[in-house]
């Protein structure tokens, strides 16, 4: 049986921010890349499910993210996780600035989902951590050192962002993941196109079919 994808959204995305545009040049490879959004509870993951399309170094890349609420992700059996990290080539770690606990359980995370993916190969995986929530600097319980520091020591990409005040934000955090992803990865993706999009759009509908219970 497929995988059955529990997007709660998805929108096409045009990127508005000068350095992130696309640039007239000769024609972009086209590439997909499978993201998994991973987070305790609130702290913002679904901020960064819309699909997002960017050109980044000349290639056109289409991300089908999968983004799992809390409650559900506590309901499912432990394979689950494992489903969903054997599906994503690339991973963004979301914690909020205002929750400890959030970011505490990222090393822990990480460490599962490198151990998963470098057994099978020796390429790095490309995890992004992102904390959440920066405008709400007066609740503030992780510096931004302390994030930087735990992406340093685990070679991830960081970014600090307000995903649900500037959509920014979430596509600054979808280029630099972009940009950890190489080249063989995407490419291997090449030709599925139109199977990975029919799947795409098959999990928004049940996703709304599940939203409207
Ligand atoms: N102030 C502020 N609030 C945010 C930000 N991002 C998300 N929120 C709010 O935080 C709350 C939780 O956001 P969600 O996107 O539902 O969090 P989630 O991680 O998907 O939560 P689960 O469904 O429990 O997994 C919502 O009320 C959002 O509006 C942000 O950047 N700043």
């Amino acid at each position: 049986m497929g995988l059955r994808l529990p997007l709660r959204r998805s929108a096409s995305f045009t990127p508005d921010h000068p350095a992130l545009m696309e640039v007239p040049g000769p024609p972009a490879l086209k590439m997909e890349a499978n993201v998994l959004i991973m987070g305790a509870g609130s702290v913002g993951k679904s901020e960064f499910i819309y699909s997002h399309n960017l050109t980044v170094d000349g290639r056109e890349i289409l991300f089908h993210i999968w983004d799992v609420p809390n409650s559900q992700e506590h309901a499912e059996e432990g394979s689950s996780e494992e489903k969903r990290i054997q599906w994503a080539d690339s991973f963004v770690l979301v914690y909020s600035i205002c929750d400890r606990a959030s970011f505490n359980i990222l090393p822990l995370k990480i460490q599962f989902i490198k151990a998963a993916k470098e057994g099978q190969s020796q390429e790095k995986v490309p995890i992004v951590i992102v904390g959440n929530k920066r405008d709400l600097q007066h609740q503030r319980e992780v510096s931004s050192e302390e994030g930087r520091l735990l992406a340093l020591s685990l070679d991830c990409g960081f970014y600090e962002v307000s995903a649900a005040e500037a959509y920014h934000g979430a596509l600054m955090v979808f280029h630099g993941l972009a940009e950890r992803i190489p080249d063989t990865k995407l490419a291997l993706k090449k030709g599925t196109g139109i199977r990975g999009i029919v799947k795409t759009m098959s999990a928004v509908f049940a996703r709304k079919r599940t939203d409207s219970l």
